[in-house]
């Protein structure tokens, strides 16, 4: 918290005042009010925060004041005046340049929160979520309190809020930083996006690891080309702060990032690998089972062979060799670190296990594209002893294109599919069913459909056997179910958990 005058004086001190700066300021009005918190989103706005009124690619956070000026809201940071009617507001300010503004007034208004705290950044196409959930639940082992921040949510581990994007903007990254200093957590594992980084939401964070798990295609809509995207995420790893950098190099791209880092010696710099004996980490797997994963782990002098992971889908191997090689560069002790590997499980949503003694196993997934979905029942497919049952539906009220092609891929990697709901919106389910169903090849029997999704899923566990596996695929980390833009409470663990006690 700071007052407006306080806030007033940071901003002269760096030279953002507009020269002909208007504001409001009047010592008949209160210069020491109280700001609790500072947002560039109107929507999380109160009467005794203070908005910061940005022009961006699509809003215009100048067009939000007036409904501000009604809540009762003391402070406005503006880039043009004109753009408003300051009337009523106690004070605006008026600055030079507004949007280079955020990161360091955010970190200032905190406290400098990330200099308390020992920081991991991952980024990479995919796996950024579940390199950070497997990092969580080592370092909680370790002993820390950790700060989560990405996809899934944000909160100090394991009790995460939902979060609006991937990684947060400027004022609410260093918000969610002090609240985890305030609960004591000394460490952080954050995703940073390629967004983000071009975007610079993660400036004046003290990152002090950066992780790189892959590049894959992806979000070329913003990166134009592939070397953009490739030169975005090779930001993070060049940010001062940043220490350590830990790098896949089963990767194209993350072995030109290692080679390149090691060839400045600025940093650092460490490489994991499932496959390279010469990688600083190298971790390769030598059985699989539908427990999980036997691997070998090389660190340096350091070796451990034949350890159990017990995880779904090998590539989840990879993201826990980045885990192990970050705490190991660290300095955390080898033997400390692998204690806390066999007790690993997946995160909320991503290939999550739920299991029970005599029943076919369950796994929760967040795939809703028919890439991911293929994906997924290839990942569980090489832990399935039995037969492999996939539920799954799809989305209403957006693009229809993909729904017959996840039938194509259920058709392909699963024995027997179960056609459903997913978050119908204003769509109707009937007409979601069909264009689901025609993507199935004439003659294909090896499916029904059934509507209600409690019913599918129930349905699915009551034909399933021991050795079976039964994929949940689509809702992953949400609770919820959306009919007609109604969100009703619907977590599938329950549905599961229910099932199962009733029918032991
Ligand atoms: C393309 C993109 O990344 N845009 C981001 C960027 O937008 P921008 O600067 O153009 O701002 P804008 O959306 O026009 O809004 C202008 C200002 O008005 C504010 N605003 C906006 C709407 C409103 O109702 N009220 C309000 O006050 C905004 O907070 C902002 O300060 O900066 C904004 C503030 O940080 C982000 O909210 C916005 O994310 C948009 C909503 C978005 O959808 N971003 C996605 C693509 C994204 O960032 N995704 C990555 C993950 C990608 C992945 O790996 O899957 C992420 O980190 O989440
Ligand atoms: N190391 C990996 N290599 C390849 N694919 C992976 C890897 N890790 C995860 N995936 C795939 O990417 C999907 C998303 O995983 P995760 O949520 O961890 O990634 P992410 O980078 O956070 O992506 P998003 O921001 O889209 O959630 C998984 O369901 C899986 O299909």
């Amino acid at each position: 918290m700071k007052t407006i005058a306080q806030i007033r004086a940071f901003l002269i001190e760096i030279n953002a005042l507009k020269l002909t700066s208007y504001q409001t300021i009047d010592l008949n009005k209160n210069p020491f009010f109280l700001i609790e918190n500072l947002y560039q989103d109107h929507r999380l706005v109160t009467k005794n925060d203070g908005f910061i009124a940005l022009k961006g690619q699509v809003h215009d956070g100048h067009r939000y004041v007036n409904q501000l000026r009604a809540q009762g809201v003391n402070l406005i940071l503006v880039e043009d005046v004109s753009l408003i009617d300051p009337q009523d507001i106690p004070f605006v300010i008026e600055i030079r340049n507004l949007k280079s503004i955020p990161a360091s007034l955010a970190s200032w208004f905190y406290d400098y929160p990330s200099e308390q705290q020992n920081i991991f950044a991952v980024t990479g196409t995919n796996g950024k979520t579940s390199i950070c959930h497997f990092l969580a639940q080592s370092l909680s082992r370790l002993k820390h309190k950790v700060g989560v921040l990405g996809t899934i949510g944000n909160g100090v581990f394991p009790k995460l809020e939902d979060s609006a994007l991937t990684t947060l903007d400027n004022l609410s990254l260093q918000r969610m930083l002090k609240n985890f200093y305030d609960q004591d957590a000394d460490t952080v594992a954050m995703e940073a996006s390629s967004h983000a980084i071009s975007q610079r939401r993660i400036l004046n964070v003290n990152i002090q690891t950066a992780i790189f798990s892959n590049l894959d295609i992806d979000h070329l809509d913003y990166h134009q080309t592939m070397e953009q995207y490739f030169q975005a995420k090779r930001q993070l790893f060049k940010l001062a702060s940043v220490k350590k950098c830990v790098i896949n190099i089963d990767n194209d791209y993350g072995s030109r990032l290692y080679a390149e880092l090691t060839e400045q010696q600025e940093k650092e710099v460490f490489s994991f690998s499932l496959v390279n004996s010469k990688a600083d980490c190298y971790m390769p797997i030598t059985s699989i089972s539908p427990q999980g994963f036997v691997v070998d782990i090389f660190f340096k002098n350091n070796k451990e062979l034949a350890i159990t992971i017990p995880i779904m889908g090998e590539y989840n191997v990879s993201n826990i060799a980045a885990v192990v090689c970050a705490l190991l560069a660290n300095a955390y002790p080898f033997t400390d670190v692998l204690k806390t590997v066999n007790d690993l499980h997946n995160p909320k949503g991503r290939l999550e296990k739920l299991i029970h003694d005599g029943k076919a196993t369950v796994v929760i997934d967040y795939a809703h594209t028919a890439d991911a979905l293929a994906k997924a029942l290839q990942a569980v497919r090489v832990q399935t002893k039995g037969k492999l049952y996939c539920v799954f539906g799809c989305g209403g009220s957006r693009e229809h294109s993909k729904r017959p092609l996840m039938a194509k891929a259920a058709q392909q990697y699963a024995d027997f599919v179960i056609v459903t709901e997913d978050n119908s919106r204003t769509d109707d389910i009937k007409d979601i069913v069909q264009d689901i169903t025609s993507g199935f090849n004439d003659g294909f029997t090896e499916f029904v459909v059934i509507e209600e999704r409690k019913q599918a899923i129930e349905y699915a566990l009551s034909i399933a056997k021991a050795d079976d596996v039964i994929l949940l695929a689509g809702k992953g980390h949400e609770t919820y179910l959306d009919k007609n833009h109604q969100k009703t409470h619907f977590d599938e663990r329950e549905v599961v958990l229910e099932f199962w006690r009733k029918n032991d």
